[in-house]
């Protein structure tokens, strides 16, 4: 018997079980469709006098990914979730969930509803609302929190972690798990309490186990979410939802959990956050100029892997690529250096093991002086010091001795790709992969293809970052790539800000406050200032016999900020020297405090400068450093470095702190108005005339002479420009 007209199906299994498949490729997303199925099965199962219990599963075995987050946007229609959900769990039939592979959001709610849950032992489990600016507003946080108690409901639901079966057992979510088929394990067991009455299996009739310290737990959760928050209101709203399970009754909680949940739903920042998820997926679905894109592309099989160079972004690209399972030789010729490099990259190996409770994958790893000892291997990534003639140096030692076909990547964070591969035999083998500093936890990674670059490379160093759990984003070739090159105008504003009046701190409190984990400065000073003197310096910016006036202020035609410079003369690199733009009580730690030395020092500045002082307040701060910045990510899409906005938002995002309830610079753009914008820059640009980077692009000028079309519309846009240049 079987029904498979809906997005449910129906059969009678064993004899007295009903049994309804959720259909909804690739993750049965309970859609509008899904949700009437279920209400139309699970009617059809109760009154079926033949059937005994009720067992809930999904297709293909994946349980349920949770409410269809791309009806979100649209007007909703169907069944909504709550009655469903209450109404499963009101059944005086045992209803039973089969979990495989995920249950989630609105699926694991549906699965709470249930009277009992069977999960098989690769399951996760979750209710990752939060991350999409939202919270489980189908009876989630009432059910959990009544379930297994307000302190683990309230890590769970603020934070959207994944749990194991084996922890989601342990918690009390779920009631068995199995190695075997869950959903046979749940027929069998479906059928062994039935007839039972269930009345001790709803969920929402169980009182919400209080702890003792009720007022302070609630406190010192809401002041740890507001405090990473950094100004999303989702989690906020999960902690108010769990506080309303605790102290009111059921249906009463419910209504609170709905009212938040209403505010939470039409806020810009759901938007800012659903369009993230979208747009961390559609960049894998990557295209360059020429044409070639990812479903035509085939990466190269890749079993054995080499790294050239064990400093910090060495080590942690190792550790990066051996946890993947891959066989890693990594190679160092400086003996100091490797004997160093193996015991951080054991300790890094060992840390995560346990962490993730696996095996540390250390015998993944051979290690060398010698780089003959990359002969036989499929890729290597070069990590040397960012110097082109050291990486010439070693490409052309690699492509002597690798076997032919070996992909060769070089680890750059601004270097020209192109060049580098314009110097090798097969220059169509060279990628650029510029990882982010720790390479073994940061989630950003920008593929960078040149001219020459094959797609192959291209899907091949494509497949390896998402192998290694990373966000993987092909990016053109040029200075500075996405990232970096979007910095720099960000970075200046910053400098020129502190000329005209500003202080580190005012910057850096605006920025905050906007969302970023820590302002321009404070990132400055972690990171090192001397890293960008370097850059300056061989761009040749740097003019050690500084004159005063406005001259001294002007680089190659354009106004030039020394104040950077001028620090690094002191020996003030940062964080790791004690001071920087702030200072710190000892080398090396990390709480800025404020400087005398630097206040004076930017009053006798500006004097020595002739520059007066004025008032800069956050806005100000906010629109010369983002519009900046974002006005430089237009040039991007000009030049079609990047394919399309989402792939900088999703760099932005990952890579540099950019807060995700904000989506990244170009759907901020989008929201702010882009022909809002174009003004603030045309202002900036005539109190700034020489500095290019206030500039307006001539894409945002397109895009605001056509109407300002919502972000998903700019490709079409970005294209027609292109074919006109
Ligand atoms: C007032 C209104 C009241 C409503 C009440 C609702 C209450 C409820 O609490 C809200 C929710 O459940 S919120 C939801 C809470 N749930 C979540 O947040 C879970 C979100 N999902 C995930 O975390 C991951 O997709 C999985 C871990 C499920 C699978 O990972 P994986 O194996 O690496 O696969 P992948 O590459 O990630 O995805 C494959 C494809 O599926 C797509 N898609 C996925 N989920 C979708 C969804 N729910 N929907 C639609 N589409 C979804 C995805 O876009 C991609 O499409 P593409 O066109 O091929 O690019």
């Amino acid at each position: 018997m079987c029904d498979k007209g809906s997005m449910a199906q129906y059969t009678r299994v064993s004899g007295f079980v009903g049994l309804i498949t959720l259909q909804n490729p690739p993750v049965n997303a309970l859609s509008a469709a899904v949700r009437q199925g279920i209400v139309d099965m699970v009617e059809r199962a109760l009154s079926d006098p033949i059937v005994k219990s009720v067992v809930i599963c999904g297709q293909n075995g994946n349980f349920c990914g949770g409410a269809d987050i791309k009806e979100f946007g649209t007007n909703m229609s169907g069944p909504p979730l709550v009655p469903m959900i209450d109404a499963i769990e009101a059944a005086n039939k045992p209803v039973v969930a089969a979990i495989e592979g995920s249950a989630l959001g609105g699926g694991l709610e549906l699965a709470l509803g249930c009277h009992y849950r069977i999960a098989h032992s690769k399951a996760r489990l979750g209710l990752p609302e939060v991350t999409l600016g939202l919270l489980p507003a189908a009876g989630g946080t009432q059910r959990l929190s009544r379930l297994i108690g307000v302190p683990a409901a309230l890590n769970l639901i603020t934070t959207g972690i994944h749990v194991t079966a084996a922890q989601a057992l342990q918690l009390g979510i779920v009631d068995q798990v199995t190695d075997h088929n869950a959903v046979e394990v749940a027929v069998t067991f479906s059928l062994s309490v039935a007839g039972q009455s269930m009345d001790a299996r709803r969920i929402s009739t169980y009182p919400c186990p209080l702890p003792s310290d009720f007022d302070a737990l609630f406190e010192g959760v809401m002041q740890k979410v507001r405090q990473s928050a950094r100004g999303a209101i989702a989690p906020v709203a999960c902690v108010q939802a769990v506080r309303a399970a605790a102290t009111l009754p059921y249906t009463k909680g419910m209504e609170r959990e709905q009212e938040l949940m209403a505010t939470l739903f039409t806020s810009g920042q759901a938007r800012a956050q659903q369009y993230c998820f979208f747009a961390q997926r559609a960049v894998g679905r990557w295209r360059m100029p020429s044409g070639a894109r990812w479903e035509t592309s085939k990466p190269m099989p890749v079993h054995k892997a080499a790294v050239i160079g064990l400093g910090t972004m060495g080590r942690g690209i190792t550790v990066a690529l051996a946890q993947t399972g891959l066989s890693v030789v990594a190679v160092e010729t400086q003996e100091k250096q490797l004997m160093e490099a193996k015991q951080a990259v054991s300790g890094m190996l060992e840390r995560g093991a346990k962490r993730h409770g696996v095996a540390p994958m250390l015998d993944r790893i051979s290690y060398s002086q010698n780089i003959q000892a990359v002969a036989e291997v499929d890729l290597v990534i070069e990590a040397v010091f960012e110097d082109m003639a050291l990486k010439t140096e070693v490409f052309q030692q690699l492509s002597a001795v690798c076997k032919p076909g070996t992909l060769l990547c070089t680890n750059t964070s601004a270097l020209d790709v192109d060049k580098l591969a314009s110097e090798m035999p097969n220059p169509e083998l060279v990628v650029g992969m510029h990882f982010f500093a720790p390479a073994h936890v940061m989630k950003l990674l920008e593929v960078v293809y040149g001219p020459r670059s094959s797609p192959q490379a291209v899907a091949t160093a494509m497949q390896l970052g998402k192998k290694m759990g990373k966000v993987s984003v092909a990016v053109g070739n040029c200075r500075g790539f996405v990232g970096n090159r979007m910095l720099m105008p960000y970075l200046q504003q910053a400098f020129f800000l502190l000329e005209e009046g500003a202080t580190p701190e005012l910057v850096d409190r605006a920025l905050e406050e906007f969302g970023f984990p820590m302002g321009v400065f404070r990132m400055s000073d972690l990171s090192g200032l001397d890293i960008g003197w370097r850059v300056r310096k061989r761009d040749e910016l740097v003019e050690p016999d500084m004159a005063s006036g406005q001259s001294a202020r002007i680089r190659q035609g354009s106004r030039y900020s020394p104040l950077g410079d001028l620090l690094c003369e002191q020996g003030r690199f940062g964080q790791k020297t004690g001071q920087g733009w702030y200072r710190y009580d000892k080398p090396g730690s990390r709480v800025a405090r404020s400087d005398p030395w630097l206040h004076s020092f930017l009053v006798e500045y500006r004097a020595r400068h002739g520059l007066v002082p004025r008032s800069i307040d956050h806005q100000e701060v906010l629109e010369r450093c983002l519009y900046a910045l974002i006005n430089e990510g237009f040039r991007i899409l000009e030049d079609g470095i990047a394919a399309g906005p989402e792939d900088i938002d999703v760099i932005y995002v990952f890579g540099y702190g950019w807060p995700r309830h904000r989506g990244g610079p170009m759907f901020y753009a989008s929201m702010v108005g882009l022909a809002k914008i174009l003004e603030r820059l045309e202002h900036y640009q005539q109190a700034h005339p020489d500095v290019p980077y206030l500039q307006p692009s001539s894409l945002l000028r397109r895009l605001v002479a056509s109407d300002s079309p919502p972000i998903h519309r700019w490709r079409e846009v970005i294209k027609k420009y292109q074919s006109q240049l």
